[in-house]
């Protein structure tokens, strides 16, 4: 499992700890590390380390004191390490020591722009996690120049100018090709728009896990989770004891979705499919295993999970036709999915009400339409719209998107990451086939939370599995869904 821990904890924690170091030395071992990491690159990009042109970008905190004991470093092992000062008079002054006993030099205050222009490696301590609201208007243009100098851009602990607590980006902030962070991840190196700022992501260990509680802010399943949690099949299972879900989908309208929800429903682990809806003839085409059913749902049979609502269409405004299968599904007592077309026809009551459990799948347009808000609002604070709709309807939510966020109602639950997945995986119909996934994890016995972060990864991985840097239909996302299971339990 991959955590991530909030700034006050992460500062909570450093605290603890460095009361029992020498003065300095946690700076020092993130520094350490820090410059390890650089000389790599620098190894990497040129062969070595000395006579590489180093920048440093250093604002007036700590996070600036990790970049010029770093920077010291370098200069001790011959890279020629240049400070670019954002706020003079207020540079870290055991690190600006340091960096000039080391040889390095200050940068003219007319010359940034031209040693930025000639760096092989420019490090990043504008700010760390003692940063908010985006960079300052002075530091833009130095950031944007640090950009484009073809320069590899390390961020220390933080791209500068994103939010650490909740990956917003509020204003402008730095692009790093890699960022070295310390001791622990913060939310905001795993969740957009923030995680698209930091590249390629490393940890390095200053000794803080010991201090760090059990319960962290935010958690990433990995593959030796996720094969954990992926249910098998025994001896004594049949396919009623392996879970039936039934999957409410499709309308004349729109009867691919039918068949796309029961793709993914059919290879995520569950015994069998029941369909519910107009499109049974297509899903029998595709798929003759389904057992199909065109009354209400609560006649079509028992089913462990439902997953209802891609594809439905619009309400009837007549009480029958979606909005009458959505509110028969959210009368039963075994756990409910509802995406798409369900969460318009959904009655807020109704889901607060129940006692089995409900998991949400909204897109972001669909979420800003549960919580009145605007779209943007929510891609901008994906966390924050996550866990608020996961309090407000009482249901464990999963927030589609260029990062996939899954919320239990209760707070102090860590919310999950994704980690998989691609932008390929922005295509119609792809959303189908997750809940078809989910609502068959649901169906097999997995918590809400665990179904859907389950089927998320699988989700993600079979994209990646199939995409291959080119363009994906949603057909082969469900197609490669063993692949991806295979992959997952090696
Ligand atoms: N506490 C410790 O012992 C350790 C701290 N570490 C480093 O220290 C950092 C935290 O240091 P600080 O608490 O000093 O905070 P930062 O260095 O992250 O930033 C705080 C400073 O930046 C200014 N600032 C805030 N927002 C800004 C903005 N948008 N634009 C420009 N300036 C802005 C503030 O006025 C303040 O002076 C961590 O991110 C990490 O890099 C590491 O060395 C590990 C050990
Ligand atoms: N930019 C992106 N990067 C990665 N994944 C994305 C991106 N945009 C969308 N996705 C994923 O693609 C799927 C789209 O689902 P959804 O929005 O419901 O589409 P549809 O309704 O067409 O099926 C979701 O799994 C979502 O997380
Ligand atoms: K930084």
């Amino acid at each position: 499992m991959r955590t991530a821990y909030s700034v006050e904890t992460v500062r909570n924690a450093e605290r603890e700890l460095m009361a029992r170091l020498p003065e300095g030395a946690l700076m020092q071992r993130a520094a350490a590390g820090l410059a390890a990491v650089c000389a790599g690159l620098l190894r990497d990009l040129l062969g070595r380390v000395y006579g590489a042109r180093v920048v440093l970008l250093v604002g007036s905190g700590d996070n600036g004191g990790d970049a010029l004991y770093a920077g010291a470093r370098l200069a001790r092992r011959g890279a020629s390490v240049t400070v670019v000062p954002l706020a003079p008079g207020r540079t870290h002054e055991g690190g600006l020591t340091a960096l000039l006993g080391a040889g390095g030099r200050v940068a003219g205050a007319d010359d940034p722009y031209a040693v930025l222009a000639a760096a092989d490696l420019v490090l990043d301590g504008i700010t760390g996690i003692g940063g908010h609201g985006g960079l300052r208007p002075d530091a833009v243009p130095v950031a944007r120049a640090a950009r484009g100098s073809g320069a590899v851009v390390v961020a220390v602990d933080l791209p500068s100018g994103v939010e650490a607590d909740s990956g917003e980006v509020t204003g402008e902030a730095l692009r790093a090709d890699v960022t070295v962070t310390f001791g622990t991840y913060k939310p905001g190196l795993l969740i957009d728009p923030a995680r698209e700022h930091a590249g390629a992501v490393r940890l390095v260990d200053i000794g803080l896990a010991p201090h760090l509680p059990s319960v962290p802010g935010l958690e990433a399943l990995q593959h030796e989770d996720v094969a954990r949690l992926l249910p098998v099949p025994t001896g004594e299972s049949d396919k009623y004891r392996r879970g039936v879900v039934g999957v409410v989908a499709g309308s004349p309208r729109y009867p691919g979705a039918a068949v796309l929800a029961v793709a993914g429903a059919l290879r995520g682990g569950a015994g069998a499919v029941r369909y519910v809806g107009p499109g049974g003839d297509a899903v029998i085409a595709r798929f003759p295993e389904t057992l199909v059913h065109e009354g209400p749902p609560s006649k079509a049979g028992r089913v462990q999970a439902w997953a209802v609502g891609p594809g439905l269409g619009d309400a009837l405004g007549d009480g029958s036709g979606p909005e009458a299968a959505v509110a028969d599904v959210l009368a039963s007592d075994v756990p409910v999915l509802v995406d798409a077309d369900g969460l318009r026809l959904l009655d807020a009551e109704t889901v607060r009400g129940r006692t089995a459990p409900t998991l949400l799948t909204p897109h972001a347009g669909e979420a800003a339409a549960l919580l009145g808000v605007a779209r943007p609002e929510v891609e901008s604070g994906r966390l924050t719209a996550v866990r608020e709709l996961a309090a407000r309807y009482g249901a464990t939510v999963l927030l589609k998107g260029s990062t996939t966020l899954v919320a239990d109602p209760d707070p102090a639950v860590p919310v999950r990451v994704n980690p998989t997945g691609t932008p390929w995986l922005a295509t119609a119909g792809s959303g189908d086939v997750l809940s078809g996934l989910s609502g068959s994890l649901l169906a097999a016995g997995l918590p809400a939370r665990d179904a859907a972060s389950v089927a998320a990864y699988l989700h993600g991985l079979s994209a990646r599995l199939a995409a291959r840097n080119a363009p994906l239909v949603s057909d082969e996302v469900a197609e490669n869904l063993p692949e991806a299971w295979r992959n997952v339990v090696g």
